[in-house]
């Protein structure tokens, strides 16, 4: 087996001069290839774990190393260009186009202004946004969703290999979300990315998620796929497992059956 893409080996993370744990003696493995969701409650550390990979967050202990490298012998702003980082709000710079949001990384790294359009449309085109529509446009003209594939193509621009994705479908509707989803899923597939991405929705990480980590209280209590998940003996563990399941049992039970409505 290939080493992973992303290792933390007993990680912790406080802050506050000591007072507020945020991630407590982590240790977990990203595959290459490989999309990882990490499931937890508010204030799990799951942002904090998140950032400590690319650097935006500094470890107070333990180790990560990201392509076999220790993050603290690589240059943070070289680090980031390796891995594309999606926030939940799609933190997009608002007086910036659609175009210049996403070509300003290939900007910022010299690229000719002819080849920077030519990416944006290429960018554009892999997260499905048509380009005449959109192009021109500022962020307060898009909805959440097309903020969402924005943040997704700007988060691609470098060619990174590594996806960071910071509940990237969270303030979403359902409809929405579902659909950026699967084309992300997609994009993972196609693109070869390696993919960690945070949700605090149980059923999106099955659906979406290669495996599954849940954190809580800076930790993480178990991880793997949703099969080695439900042989954690962790009670918090098996109650977010049974939650998709009861909710799809109810819904099923209240609404009429598909053809017969
Ligand atoms: N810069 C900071 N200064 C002080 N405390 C912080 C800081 N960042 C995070 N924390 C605290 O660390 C803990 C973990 O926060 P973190 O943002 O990682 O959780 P989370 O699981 O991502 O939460 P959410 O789902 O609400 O985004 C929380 O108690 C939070 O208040």
């Amino acid at each position: 087996m290939s080493p992973p893409l992303i290792a933390y080996s007993h990680v912790s993370k406080t802050f506050d001069g000591g007072r507020i744990i945020a991630v407590d003696d982590v240790s977990l493995d990203v595959a290459e290839g490989e999309l990882l969701a990490i499931v937890g409650g508010s204030g799990s550390g799951k942002t904090t774990l998140l950032r400590l990979a690319n650097r935006l967050i500094e470890a107070d202990s333990g180790s990560i190393t990201v392509e076999g490298e220790d993050v603290r012998n690589v240059d943070p702003i070289l680090l980031r260009r390796r891995i594309g980082y999606v926030f939940q709000s799609g933190g997009l710079f608002p007086h910036l186009t659609v175009a210049g949001n996403v070509g300003i990384t290939p900007k910022l790294l010299g690229t000719p202004i002819a080849e920077i359009s030519a990416r944006v449309d290429e960018l554009l085109d892999l997260v499905r946004l048509d380009r005449a529509p959109y192009r021109d446009r500022l962020p307060h003209e898009l909805s959440g969703g097309e903020r969402q594939r924005v943040g997704v193509a700007r988060a691609l621009a470098a060619r990174p290999r590594i996806m960071l994705m910071d509940e990237p479908f969270g303030a979403l509707d359902p409809l929405t979300r579902d659909a950026l989803g699967d084309d992300f899923r997609e994009l993972h597939s196609k693109l070869g990315l390696t993919t960690v991405m945070i949700t605090h929705d149980m059923s999106e990480a099955i659906l979406l998620a290669d495996r599954i980590a849940v954190m809580r209280g800076g930790r993480v209590l178990a991880q793997g796929t949703p099969a080695e998940l439900s042989e954690s003996g962790d009670v918090y563990v098996g109650e977010l497992l049974r939650t998709p399941r009861r909710q799809a049992e109810r819904l099923g039970a209240l609404l009429p059956r598909e053809g017969a409505a």
